[in-house]
């Protein structure tokens, strides 16, 4: 590898990367959303929804989060309401990344029942287990290794209930759970009710990955100090936080989920990309996984946040490897899964010369 060659998008494209933040609601394409609208126009020409390459054009990104949590709910989930949709989302979402080079993607997803009540969490969760096993199962996708998060969506989600996801996770661990999130809108609800089931989770192997300080309402330190006494792994976002709990996360050397164009485009802070608290986390200890979020929104796939991260903060192509080397520790999903990722990087470092 040659530092001084410029970082190019098949640099990125190839660079193989871990996806560790990403929706799977959010991260269905336009394309796919609009397929599975046709299919549902066609089966009922009186289907209310309007067609998602109308109310989602192609080049939007600004959804900020007065938009942002309404299209799930409006949009996304109506066109997802039924197996055979989420189904095809699934594929559709798992090939978007195997395209993409990703070789190893923790899928997250909130368990739910459709608006139209015609799936159960259960029906929800065992169908998306399904697709992710007969995907990996097609030998054409061998590259590609695939693991789910189960997710709590904070404001909308009694203790009780998360008791109940976390009871799907552990008994889905040996079909590829291997981890639970908190995320949702993040000025809502109060994040400490959901202690135990945190502890239940990690008490049963899972890992914890908290959506952490994403707006300033949900920066504040008692919230911060809160999560943090949950003993996560891993923080997604960590935009607003204060110097003391910055220490204490280097400190603990967490995993970092970084989503810059979520967080750019979604105005989470105020600036650009270049004011984006990558900046900050990547001269600190903790490895950092630059993230999607929801690529079906801000449509920057993960091969172009390592590309904005060269541009942008002038990290080379030795910068960017080693990123993905730090950012394998940081994985779910074991140490068999590590030693493959360290063995497709280290083929990668000794065939990059071809690829300039
Ligand atoms: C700004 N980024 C974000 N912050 C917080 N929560 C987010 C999010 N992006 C997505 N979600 C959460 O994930 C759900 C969609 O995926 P699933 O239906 O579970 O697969 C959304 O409803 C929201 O609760």
């Amino acid at each position: 590898m040659d530092p001084a060659q410029p970082v190019t998008s098949s640099f990125t494209k190839a660079l193989p990367k871990v996806e560790l933040h990403a929706h799977l609601s959010g991260s269905i394409s336009r394309q796919c959303l609009h397929e599975i609208w046709e299919r549902k126009r066609a089966k009922d020409p009186c289907f209310p929804i309007e067609d998602p390459l109308v109310l989602m054009p192609p080049r939007k990104v600004d959804y900020t989060l007065q938009t942002f949590f309404q299209v799930f709910s409006k949009l996304i989930y109506q066109l997802c309401d039924d197996l055979e949709s989420l189904v095809y989302a699934t594929n559709s979402v798992l090939e978007d990344f195997l395209n993409d080079g990703v070789r190893y993607l923790e899928l997250r997803t909130i368990p739910r029942t459709s608006p139209s009540s015609k799936i159960t969490k259960e029906e929800y969760l065992n169908t998306v287990l399904d697709t992710i096993s007969a995907f990996k199962s097609n030998p054409r996708n061998k590259d590609l290794s695939v693991f789910l998060i189960l997710a709590l969506d904070r404001g909308n989600t009694t203790p009780t209930q998360a008791n109940e996801i976390i009871d799907l996770a552990i008994a889905n661990k040996h079909r590829g759970v291997v981890g639970v999130d908190l995320c949702g809108n993040p000025t809502q609800g109060d994040v400490s009710i959901y202690r135990d089931a945190f502890a239940y989770a990690k008490s049963h192997g899972l890992g914890l990955t908290l959506h952490f300080a994403e707006t300033p309402t949900s920066g504040t330190r008692e919230e911060l100090q809160t999560l943090l006494s949950f003993s996560p792994d891993r923080l997604g976002h960590v935009i607003h936080v204060p110097d003391d709990i910055k220490a204490e996360i280097v400190k603990r050397g967490l995993g970092l989920e970084l989503c810059m164009s979520c967080n750019v485009h979604a105005k989470l802070f105020d600036g650009g990309f270049l004011d984006h608290h990558f900046g900050y986390w990547r001269h600190e200890e903790c490895p950092i996984a630059l993230c999607t979020d929801d690529v079906g929104f801000f449509c920057s796939p993960v091969s172009n946040e390592y590309l904005l991260a060269a541009e942008h903060f002038g990290v080379d192509q030795a910068g960017l490897v080693k990123m993905c080397w730090k950012s394998i520790d940081m994985i779910f999903g074991g140490e068999l899964e590590k030693d493959r990722l360290r063995r497709v990087l280290h083929e990668f470092e000794g065939s990059t010369g071809s690829l300039e």
